[in-house]
């Protein structure tokens, strides 16, 4: 599934990684492990052994004032507004997404009602993905082949190309990156609740392009 959204989006998307990129992703590795959390795997990834390409930073509750203040300060202490108004409107615009996804899934199996109780009880995680472009003969995979433990999950892509979901024949299919649209995948969470019928959507990163790729991703728990 994926959606075209509002130039708005875009922007805001733009502002975000522009920031990100420019700034946090490039902080020491000591100040992105600052980022920390009691919940498990809500905080700073990377310097994995097994992976080591891939890094990602965590901010949990991003709709919320108080949660990306105390990011940002963690990486900007003097403070920095703008960095937290752009993580704020890009996940309003992404959770809005959600909402119109989640409310067309109830309504088509029939159970709308279920609707109001999901839009309340959703947290959101925001994830920032960094992956480094692979030396020569050095291995070119950005995450392996997982299912998210989440609802739903969904990803924006920067320019360049990686993200692979497996369909129906066990095909492993290049989702092209687009400035204009996001990438809505099913998780764990929502393949127990529909009984299976919705399976979770495999997927990995495999870098195979020139330069830095950037994704953000808003896992719905
Ligand atoms: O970087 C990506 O495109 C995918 C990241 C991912 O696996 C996720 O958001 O769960
Ligand atoms: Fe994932």
């Amino acid at each position: 599934m994926s959606g075209e959204v509002s130039r708005n989006a875009v922007a805001s998307k733009q502002n975000l990684r522009r920031y990100l990129s420019r700034f946090t992703m490039q902080f020491p590795t000591e100040v992105k492990m600052q980022n920390t959390s009691n919940k498990p795997a809500f905080h700073y990834l990377g310097q994995l052994k097994t992976l080591p390409l891939f890094e990602s930073l965590a901010i949990d509750h991003p709709k919320s004032f108080d949660s990306t203040a105390s990011f940002t300060n963690l990486m900007w202490p003097d403070g920095n507004d703008r960095f937290g108004e752009s993580v704020q409107s890009y996940s309003e615009l992404v959770t809005e997404l959600d909402r119109i996804v989640a409310r067309m899934l109830f309504e088509s199996y029939g159970v709308g009602y279920y609707y109001d109780y999901y839009s309340k009880n959703t947290n959101y995680l925001l994830r920032y993905f960094k992956y480094n472009e692979p030396m020569m003969e050095q291995n070119n995979a950005g995450i392996l082949p997982h299912t998210d433990k989440t609802f739903f999950s969904i990803v924006h892509q920067g320019n360049i190309s990686g993200l692979l979901v497996k369909v129906k024949d066990d095909q492993w299919v290049e989702v092209p990156p687009s400035p204009t649209s996001f990438v809505v995948m099913a998780g764990d969470a929502l393949m127990a609740w529909s009984n299976d019928r919705i399976p979770s959507c495999y997927h990995q990163v495999i870098l195979k392009e020139k330069g830095t790729r950037y994704s953000l991703g808003i896992l719905f728990h």
